[in-house]
């Protein structure tokens, strides 16, 4: 697959819903090929940034720019991956991967086959004909990426995606995620609220204020040295110096969200 990333920049964008303002005056660019986490307390308006970069919603003032022409439509260079699994009960692995192809009219037999190739991408060797109901959580999301990846998206958006899953499935999904960046740099922009989450994979971490009118307060660079293993780097010293800068920052939003609550 070739494709690069696309970079994708929030220009002084506000959004309104009714009279509630949840997110003001956001100026946020995400470079080609950077892998860029979002984090801050609940209800801070990380999904409503993604849905704007999806071109789901457009900001009541402001602009989203992708690739430096202005997105007014939906975003058919992303990739959105969410919490939820988003894969069809009814389809086997093997139909759900290839079902992007399939709507982009690529014929069965070669949606199939590049289908096929993913799943093992993902290592899914072998659980093509398996329905989801017959796969595990982490088997589900590993469907879910290969779906999401297959369509070679130059920007992916993903929303909490592994906040469903255990420990040690998670640091699994996150090191796959990592390896299969590593190959062909796709923009990355990641909502989590685990700050460790987001040092680990990324190369910026921007951490948002508490609603109303959110706004990113700080900007991190994370120089961690690529490749990385998620579980090993988290107990380098300088992960630690990065997390408590992060978590300086973050905690009195999150107490400002649970005292708005
Ligand atoms: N369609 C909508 N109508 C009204 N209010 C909305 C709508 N979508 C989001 N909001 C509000 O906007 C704010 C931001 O929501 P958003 O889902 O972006 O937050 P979040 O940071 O992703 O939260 P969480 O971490 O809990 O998932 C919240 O206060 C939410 O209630």
């Amino acid at each position: 697959m070739g494709g690069e990333g696309v970079g994708i920049r929030f220009c002084g964008v506000t959004v309104r819903f009714g009279a509630y303002t949840a997110v003001a005056r956001v100026d946020l660019e995400v470079g080609p090929g950077e892998f860029v986490s979002l984090v801050g307390p609940t209800g801070c308006g990380k999904s409503t940034l993604l849905n704007m970069a999806a071109g789901l919603l457009p900001p009541s003032e402001g602009e989203v720019y992708l690739g430096g022409r202005p997105l007014r439509e939906l975003n058919r260079e992303a990739g959105y991956l969410f919490q939820q699994d988003a894969i069809f009960p009814w389809k086997t692995a093997m139909d759900n991967v290839a079902f992007p192809l399939l709507l982009r009219g690529v014929p069965l037999s070669e949606a199939r086959a590049r289908a096929q190739a993913w799943l093992e991408k993902v290592g899914l060797r072998g659980f093509s004909h398996r329905y989801p109901h017959q796969l595990s959580g982490g088997q589900r999301k590993r469907v879910g990426l290969a779906q999401v990846l297959i369509a070679n998206p130059h920007l992916l958006l993903m929303d909490e995606p592994f906040s469903a899953l255990d420990v040690q499935t998670r640091q699994l999904m996150e090191n796959e995620l990592l390896e299969l960046w590593q190959a062909d740099r796709k923009t990355v922009l990641f909502v989590t609220h685990d700050p460790e989450e987001a040092i680990a994979l990324s190369d910026r971490v921007v951490v948002l204020s508490a609603g109303p009118a959110a706004r990113p307060i700080g900007d991190f660079p994370i120089p961690l040295p690529r490749p990385r293993d998620v579980a090993e780097v988290r107990l380098t010293p300088e992960f630690l110096r990065i997390h408590r800068e992060i978590w300086n920052l973050l905690r009195g939003e999150v107490m400002r969200a649970h005292a708005g609550a």
